[in-house]
């Protein structure tokens, strides 16, 4: 009997351990994470106000920041992930939408057509991503250390209030650029007739991804008014997909 209560025990404690032991690896990888993010997001910065203090404008800015910019938000699939494996408490729905409609932005708008780079659009939301990217994955850090300046909670859940409709105009004015490009040049689209027997207009496309920004934008931004009222009034809020 008593074997079998230290059985118990025993079994207990190796439960406990390895749930501590996945506990520490999940918590340093994630740490590791966030700081890796806010030091990209970082490296963009400094580079965007060094590159605007020597030229004296924002020509050719884009041209400068890409590859940061399209390694740092390609890096940020990984977030999809571990909403997937639940080493963060998100919504996979809402961190997919958020991260997929990025990667869309920086690799089949601003990467693929070089006539709309110099856009005043391109500047505001990449400045606004990066400005709060900075926030979201610095209050992360210092979450994960339990050492949270109260000025990050709060920059966190209420900077979000003005810089994600700048965002969104941001993106949209680009999109809105670049459709006399896609229209001209029928960049990946597919004619009929072909050997596909399928026809797929961009141009159209991306007047359809314009619009989606109407029922799914709502969407994360009231998702991130509830993460508000529950950080920072302590309201228990419950997502629909959780
Ligand atoms: C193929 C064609 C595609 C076309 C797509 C068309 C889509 C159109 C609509 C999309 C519009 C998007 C516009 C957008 O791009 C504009 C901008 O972003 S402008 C800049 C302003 N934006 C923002 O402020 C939003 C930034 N993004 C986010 O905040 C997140 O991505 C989001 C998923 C939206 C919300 O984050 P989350 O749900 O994680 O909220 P919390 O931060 O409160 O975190 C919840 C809990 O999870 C823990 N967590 C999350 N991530 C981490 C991590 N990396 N490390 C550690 N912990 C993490 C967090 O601590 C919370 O834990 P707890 O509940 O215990 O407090």
């Amino acid at each position: 009997m008593a074997s079998g209560e230290e059985d118990g025990t025993v079994e207990e404690k190796e439960t406990n351990n390895k749930k501590r032991t996945k506990g520490a690896i999940v918590t340093a990888w994630l740490t590791f994470y966030n700081i890796a993010m806010t030091a990209g997001w970082l490296v963009l910065t400094v580079a965007m106000v060094k590159y605007y203090l020597q030229k004296g404008t924002h020509k050719g800015l884009y041209r400068n920041i890409a590859r940061t910019l399209k390694f740092f938000q390609t890096f940020a699939l990984l977030e999809v992930g571990h909403c997937a494996i639940g080493i963060v408490r998100t919504s996979v729905i809402v961190t997919g939408v958020q991260v997929c409609s990025r990667i869309f932005m920086v690799w089949f708008i601003t990467n693929s057509i070089r006539q709309i780079q110099n856009e005043e659009s391109v500047i505001l939301f990449v400045v606004v991503w990066t400005v709060t990217e900075i926030t979201r994955y610095s209050f992360y850090t210092f979450n994960l250390l339990n050492h949270l300046p109260y000025f990050i909670k709060w920059a966190r859940y209420n900077m979000f209030i003005v810089m994600y409709p700048l965002g969104v105009v941001g993106e949209l004015l680009t999109i809105h650029a670049a459709l006399p490009y896609v229209r001209r040049s029928g960049m990946y689209s597919l004619r009929l007739p072909n050997k596909y027997n399928v026809s797929f207009d961009y141009y159209y496309f991306l007047i359809i991804v314009m619009l989606s920004y109407i029922p799914l934008f709502p969407q994360l931004y009231f998702h991130m008014l509830r993460q508000r009222r529950r950080v920072l009034h302590g309201e228990i809020i419950v997502e629909k997909d959780e």
